[in-house]
Order: C-alpha cells, then sequence, then structure tokens
C-alpha cells in the first residue's frame, strides 16, 4: 500500500469540508478596541473583582439575551439596559449577557459565531466577525459584556472584550475549560451541572485557581504550549437542574458550606432562570424576587445573579429562520423589557435594603 494511499485512508475518515479560519492576529487588528473601549472592560473587570471580594457591596447582574442571534436587535436592547444600568449604578454592576456560543443538550443551532446566518451554512469566519463587532458597539455604550466560553479557541477573538465569563452546566466539569478558565483575564462564573451537582462547580474554581499548562492556539494562529497563572476570580453559578431549583434560601446556604469546606470564599451568583425557573421567563420574575428577599434579607454572600431577557417575551422557534420576530429570542425563554426593568428596580431595592441591614 502506497505512503498516499494509507494516509487517506487513516486521516480525515469522518471530516466533511475544511475552511480556512482568518486568524485572530487578523481579527485584532481589523476590529481593534480603543482606549474608551478597553476602560470599559478594564473597569468592569476590576469591579466585578471587587463585588465578588466583597469589597464592593452591589450586585453583580448578567442580564440579557439567552444568545444573540441579531445583532441589531441586540444592539437595539443595549441602547436600552445602557440607560437603565447608570440608573441603578450605586446599587447595581449590570453587564450585558452577549452570548455567542451555545452548549446543546443534544443538537440546534450551536450560536452566532458557528451559524451566523441561521440557516446551516456555518460561516465561521463572518460569525466571529459579526460578534467583535457587536461587543464593540456594546462596550462603546459604556456597557460591560459577559459571554460562555465554550470552544477553547475563541476567546482568542473576543476575550479581550469581555468583563465577565461564564463556563456552562455542561463543560464545568472538563478539565479543557477549567484549564482554559485559570488563564482568562475576567473573571469565570462555573454553572453547578445539569443533574443539580454543585460539588463539580465548587472543583471547578478550585482547579482553575491553580496553574496549569496545556497546547492551545496563540493569537498568530499557531499551536503553542500555554502555561497559565491560575484565575482567583472564579466562583459557582446557582442554576438548579434536573428540574428542580437551587436558589432557595437552604440550598444557597448548602453551596456556600461545599465552597467553606473546599477553602474557597463564600460567594455565589444566582441564576434566576434554566433549571430554577423551569425554563418558563415567566417565573424568572417570581425567582427574581426570591433572590432579592434573600439579598434584602441581609445575605452578602448572593454577590450576583443571572437574567435571561430580551426585546419580547418568550421564545420562538429558528424554523428556517425566516419571518422571525425581531427582539424575541430562537433559544430558551426570556423575560420581556418592561419585566426585566420592574426585576433590576427590585434587586437594586435589595440591595439598598442589605445595606440599611449591615
Ligand atoms: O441556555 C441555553 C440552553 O439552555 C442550553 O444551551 C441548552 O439548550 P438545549 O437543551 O435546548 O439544547
Ligand atoms: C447554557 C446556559 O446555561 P446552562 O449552562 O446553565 O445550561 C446559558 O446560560 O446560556
Amino acid at each position: 500500500m502506497s505512503i498516499t494511499r494509507h494516509l487517506e485512508e487513516l486521516r480525515d475518515q469522518r471530516i466533511g469540508r475544511i475552511v480556512p479560519l482568518v486568524t485572530p492576529a487578523l481579527m485584532l487588528h481589523q476590529l481593534p478596541l480603543s482606549d474608551a473601549q478597553a476602560e470599559v472592560v478594564l473597569k468592569g473587570r476590576a469591579e466585578a473583582a471587587r463585588i465578588l471580594d466583597r469589597a464592593d457591596d452591589r450586585l453583580l447582574v448578567v442580564v440579557g439575551p439567552c444568545s444573540v442571534h441579531d445583532p441589531d436587535a441586540a444592539l437595539d436592547y443595549a441602547r436600552r439596559l445602557a440607560a437603565v444600568a447608570a440608573e441603578h449604578a450605586q446599587e447595581l454592576q449590570v453587564v450585558m449577557r452577549v452570548y455567542f456560543e451555545k452548549p446543546r443538550t443534544t443538537t440546534g443551532w450551536k450560536g452566532l459565531i458557528n451559524d451566523p446566518h441561521l440557516d446551516g451554512s456555518f460561516d465561521v469566519n463572518s460569525g466571529l466577525r459579526v460578534a467583535r463587532r457587536l461587543l464593540l458597539e456594546v462596550l462603546e455604550l459604556g456597557l460591560p459584556v459577559g459571554c460562555e466560553f465554550l470552544d477553547p479557541i475563541i476567546p482568542q477573538y473576543i476575550a479581550d472584550t469581555v468583563a465577565w465569563g461564564a463556563i456552562g452546566a455542561r463543560t464545568t466539569e472538563s478539565q479543557t475549560h477549567r484549564q482554559l478558565a485559570s488563564g482568562l483575564s475576567m473573571p469565570i462564573g462555573f454553572k453547578n451541572r445539569t443533574d443539580g451537582d454543585v460539588g463539580v462547580a465548587v472543583d471547578a474554581v478550585r482547579a482553575a485557581a491553580a496553574p496549569h499548562t496545556f497546547a492551545g492556539v496563540e493569537e498568530s494562529g499557531t499551536p503553542a504550549v500555554f502555561t497559565t497563572r491560575g484565575n482567583a476570580d472564579c466562583h459557582i453559578i446557582l442554576r438548579g437542574g434536573r428540574g428542580m431549583p437551587n436558589h432557595g434560601p437552604e440550598q444557597v446556604a448548602a453551596a456556600l458550606a461545599q465552597m467553606a469546606q473546599a477553602g474557597l470564599q463564600e460567594r455565589v451568583i444566582v441564576d434566576a432562570s434554566h433549571d430554577n425557573s423551569a425554563k418558563d421567563h415567566e417565573r424568572q420574575a417570581v425567582v427574581s424576587q426570591e433572590i432579592a428577599d434573600q439579598v434584602a434579607a441581609g445575605n452578602r454572600a448572593i454577590v450576583g445573579v443571572m437574567l435571561e431577557s430580551f426585546l419580547v417575551g418568550g421564545n420562538q422557534s429558528l424554523g428556517d429562520g425566516a419571518n422571525l420576530t425581531y427582539g424575541q429570542s430562537i433559544t430558551d425563554k426570556c423575560m420581556d423589557w418592561e419585566t426585566t426593568v420592574g426585576v433590576l428596580d427590585g434587586f437594586a431595592a435589595a440591595v439598598r435594603a442589605r445595606r440599611g441591614a449591615a
């Protein structure tokens, strides 16, 4: 058997297509951060870290669509959010959820970077460009952004714009993602596992705090061995699991006890969506109130909340990508804008009450 034939039969047996990908360096050169935008990121990261350390008694509020599928609608949302964030700046640090990578339970649309035209054409080069442009536009409004990191090379294209990051429930247990978090420049929240297990998120926080060495891709696109310094700003996010919530006082206390037992700072972000609201957007406001009540009663370990919110409530099916309702999610159900404003008012009032109780 010839060597060529040998290789043909050995390699890429299940690869259908390979398309060249723009390098991170080229994308950063074409879409650079301005000084003002960089300031928003740096300030956002520093404020988030101070809140996590309880040196700042505000709440970190990560709020925005489940996923971005229409950059115009996301920017429209960002403009409204920037105004409300400024109103509540004394009580809340608002970070907009600008999520481009969707982890799926089985299959489904995997986000704007993976399939920006929403039609299965998987134009990842455009997806990265559209995503980075939107991130810069949101920063231009003075609003820091939060992203979930899923694919381990995507941070090279966008991480410089991100003030706070998440590792999702499906990847919290993954060594690859813990290593990635250990080298990321912003605070990272680890969700509890989809079955509700909080221990894996606690383990993840410990793992990500340590230095790691692993293979990755440099800004130039060259493969490289990275050695990280460890990320001290990691924390857990309670999102419920297997249809059951874990945002109540007992479950929050139990999660904090697990953290203390592991020698970690007692601090937690609570997600009002996902299994804490049974993925029902109308329940999110109720769950938010239940979280706000704990804050108002003096719980200082609840340092932040996560909300899924968009212009229009609920969600819609992507279908063939045509005739979509403007401003409505194509992934998880979101609270509508008016409800979101009320929920943010409620969290700001809870922070004032907590201060009063201190
Ligand atoms: O938050 C988003 C979704 O819950 C997550 O991506 C999983 O979605 P799926 O179960 O619809 O695939
Ligand atoms: C995917 C998400 O959540 P989880 O990992 O908790 O399912 C999300 O917040 O978009």
